[in-house]
């Protein structure tokens, strides 16, 4: 039985204490939910389904599927699924996935674009169904790795907040399972399969991204002291502004010591 399930619980609880920490609900919302068909954001449909029985906010959830159009896509499946929840899914077809990939997009990568593209499109379906507000099913891992890209591949410190105000607060982003380990999903769905279906991504770049292998370095990091993983996530709300560099380093002034010699 799913309920009386420890990682289905701690889901369950962890997503309430953001709800109430970071102000997510507003009374008779009607909230747009990003839906790739991967463990988090069907397991976070699931749980905001379920928690709608006893939070004392009212709210109507309203699942969106971006088809990236690839071949061998699982868009029906996915609409049932979302109908076995009492969910209507409005599913876009699209031609984003074979367009990032093919000769048109020479100047981004694949990702990138798919993933912007995406993002536009479910800010504009989501006004369209009348939700200002679009729940995305990003868990804790997914914070402290952004965390790592950002400084790793963008010179900067900051990562994807649990509530995001846009468009000068008149739309929303929220992200319900920012405190949840994402382990703790992986175990739910493995545990469930009739429940979580596994629905397989058919585009060619998936798993190839800079964010698998941060992944793997934070969880190589992570086996050498179980605290490090929620230390480095309490210090992003315990930044010492004081002890940063002030005024910021340029780029000139970086020479970074990569361990060569230099003339
Ligand atoms: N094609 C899509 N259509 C609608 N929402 C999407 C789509 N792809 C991603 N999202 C939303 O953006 C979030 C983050 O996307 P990301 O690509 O990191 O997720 P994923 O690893 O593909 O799948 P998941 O997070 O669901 O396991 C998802 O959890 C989901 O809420």
């Amino acid at each position: 039985m799913l309920e009386k399930n420890k990682n289905y619980n701690k889901i369950f609880k962890s997503t309430g204490k953001a709800a109430f920490r970071y102000q997510m609900f507003e009374s008779g919302e009607r909230i747009a939910v990003g839906l790739s068909g991967g463990k988090d954001s069907l397991t976070l449909l699931r749980i905001l389904k379920d928690r709608q029985r006893i939070s004392a906010i009212p709210y109507t959830l309203h699942p969106i599927y971006v088809d990236p159009g690839f071949d061998g896509g699982f868009s029906d499946e996915l609409s049932r699924w979302c109908g076995e929840l009492g969910l209507h899914l409005t599913v876009e077809k699209t031609d984003h996935g074979p367009m990032a990939h093919g000769p048109e997009n020479r100047k981004k990568s694949p990702c990138f674009l798919c993933a912007l593209l995406r993002r536009k499109r479910l800010f504009s379906i989501s006004r369209e169904l009348d939700c200002k507000t679009l729940a995305l099913g990003h868990t804790k891992d997914d914070i402290i790795e952004t965390l790592f890209i950002n400084m790793c591949y963008a010179g900067k410190i900051g990562t994807m907040v649990p509530r995001q105000g846009l468009f000068k607060d008149t739309f929303h982003i929220i992200r319900p399972l920012s405190l949840v380990d994402e382990q703790h999903i992986i175990k739910l769905t493995r545990s469930f399969p009739e429940y979580f279906p596994v629905f397989s991504n058919p585009c060619p770049s998936a798993g190839q991204t800079r964010r698998r292998e941060i992944k793997d370095f934070l969880q190589t990091l992570y086996r050498q002291d179980r605290k490090i993983k929620s230390n480095i996530f309490r210090s992003m709300g315990n930044v010492r502004l004081e002890y940063m560099l002030y005024p910021p380093v340029r780029e000139a002034d970086n020479d970074s010591d990569t361990g060569e010699d230099r003339e």
